[in-house]
């Protein structure tokens, strides 16, 4: 599990830490994990020419400790002090006794710079970067250096991953102690290039659980359901998919694809699409309707492709099961429906759909994609799955951690593929898993199924990334 926590509990722990270490250490600690970064994506250190962007705070501190590690080395490093009077005057003496120096002209060493290291505002940034700054940015990332932000990009925002402005578009970053949520969230999370995290030993000061967790194979592997000598197709889960319309049939078709790879023992189809779902799946079991008649199920996927039926919507929140509610289904929603329900609700919006159900443009929502996924979790009394760049899973308890999905890539951003998620994740829940639990493996599965089918950069259609989610699911049991 990889965790992020907020700036002002990053300070916190730091100050505990700080206590009981003689002065300084926790800097150099950052700066010797950061130069070991520099070096290693230099390959050679000696002779390669280092600018340090230096900012007023702490930040800019360690790319100064970090650079006069690296002119010991024997690698030439100016620094660019954004407000030459309030640098850190320790990291400064540090680099000029190394042999590092101030650049007489910022433009001319940034132009033939082999590495620039970012370091004008880490977590104490406020708003994207200042007048002053921008150009310098735009120098840097018009040059050949690579880019290797400290701490964070520059002019994102480290507690919700927002962009409010310009900020420094990095190639690699290295952080501290732990990970920041803008880091693993979109917007910012594109800015940040590569992430690897130092420890600076921060650990045992940090809050358990954290505010935002990111899921490993290993994490993913420990949740998937597995049958035992006892299973039988009913004991596994049956889950049921109220999906598809005369007008939209292949919906019903995908998620049903989604959700008979999602580890239920059986799928049962309600709706107007049974043919089309026959003719590609005679394993499951279809009915017309109306829901409450078709059998019994332990999970509920309604909306894909439902067009305008806010009766069968209705009539599924009804039930004692756990629902997962897409597309269609959003439409008609009511919170207080959503809340009064006995059993979990699974809400999987897009960033529109999600606008709409706040009341707010999609900008908004994909500005502060965090903020809006824990509204909604909050308004609706629900678990909450936000779709798009960067996936997140909120829970209605505001305290459990939310969950964001490292797998993906951008290739799923084609029709369909979102029908085939909720089919997956109906089917995780209806195999027993906790809603959260079945949106986050559901949502990794789904991102790894999408990654294997674009191989090196090939467009996908939804059905293959259905058809993939059986090897990213043996890989995820089985790395290696
Ligand atoms: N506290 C500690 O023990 C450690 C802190 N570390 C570093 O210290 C950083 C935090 O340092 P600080 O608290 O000094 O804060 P920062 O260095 O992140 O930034 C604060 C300074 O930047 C200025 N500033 C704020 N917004 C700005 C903007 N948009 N454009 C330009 N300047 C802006 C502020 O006026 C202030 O002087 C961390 O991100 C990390 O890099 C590391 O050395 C690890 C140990
Ligand atoms: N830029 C992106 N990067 C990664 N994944 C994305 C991106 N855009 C969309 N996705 C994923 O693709 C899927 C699209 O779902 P959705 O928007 O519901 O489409 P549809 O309704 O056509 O099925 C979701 O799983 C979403 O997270
Ligand atoms: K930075």
């Amino acid at each position: 599990m990889r965790s992020a926590h907020h700036a002002e509990t990053v300070r916190h722990a730091e100050a505990e830490l700080m206590a009981r270490l003689p002065e300084g250490t926790l800097m150099r600690r950052a700066a010797a994990g950061l130069a070991a970064v520099c070096a290693d994506l230099l390959g050679r250190v000696y002779g390669a020419r280092v600018v340090l962007l230096v900012g007023s705070g702490d930040n800019g501190g360690d790319a100064l400790y970090a650079g006069a590690l690296l002119a010991r080395r024997g690698a030439g490093v100016s620094a660019v002090p954004l407000a030459p009077g309030r640098t850190h005057a320790g990291g400064l003496a540090a680099l000029t006794g190394a042999g590092g120096r101030v650049a007489d002209d910022p433009f001319a060493v940034l132009a033939t710079a082999d590495l620039v290291l970012d370091g004008i505002t880490g977590i104490g940034g406020r708003g994207g970067l200042r007048p002053d700054a921008v150009p310098l940015a735009r120098a840097a990332r018009g040059s050949d250096a690579v880019i290797v932000a400290v701490d964070l990009p520059s002019g994102t925002e480290a507690d919700s991953g927002e962009v409010r402005g310009e900020a420094l578009r990095a190639d690699a970053t290295v952080t501290f102690g732990t990970y920041k949520p803008g880091l693993l969230i979109d917007p910012a999370h594109t800015y940040a290039g590569t992430v690897r995290l130092v420890d600076i030993g921060l650990g045992p000061y940090l809050p358990d659980p954290p505010p935002l967790e990111a899921l490993q194979h290993q994490d993913v592997a420990r949740l998937l359901p597995e049958p035992s000598g006892e299973s039988d197709k009913y004991r596994r889960g049956v889950v049921g998919i109220v999906a598809g319309s005369a007008r939209y049939p292949g919906a019903a078709v995908l998620a049903v694809a989604g959700a008979l790879r999602g580890g239920a023992g059986a799928v049962r189809y309600v709706g107007h699409a049974a043919d089309a779902v026959i003719a590609r799946f005679p394993e499951a079991l279809v009915h017309s309707g109306p829901p409450a008649r078709a059998g019994q199920v332990q999970a509920w996927v309604v909306g894909p492709g439902l067009g305008d039926d806010p009766d069968v919507v209705r009539e599924v929140l009804e039930s004692r099961v756990p629902v997962l509610v897409d597309a269609d289904g959003l439409r008609p929603l009511d919170p207080a429906t959503v809340r009064d329900r006995g059993a979990a609700t699974l809400l999987t919006p897009h960033a529109g759909e999600a606008a709409a159900l706040l009341g707010v443009s999609r900008g908004r929502v994909e500005a502060a994609r965090l903020a809006s996924v824990r509204e909604l979790a909050a308004r609706f009394g629900a678990t909450v799955l936000l779709k798009g760049s960067t996936t997140l899973v909120a829970s209605p308890d505001g305290s459990v951690p939310v969950r964001v999905n490292p797998m993906g890539t951008p290739w799923l951003a084609t029709a369909g593929s979102g029908d085939v998620l909720s089919g997956l994740a109906g089917s995780l829940l209806a195999a027993g898993l906790g809603a959260a639990d079945a949106g986050a493996v559901a949502a990794y599965l789904h991102g790894l199924a999408g990654r294997d089918a674009a191989g090196r950069g090939v467009p996908v259609t939804s059905f293959e990334v259905a058809d993939a989610v059986g090897g990213a699911w043996g890989r995820v049991r089985s790395p290696g």
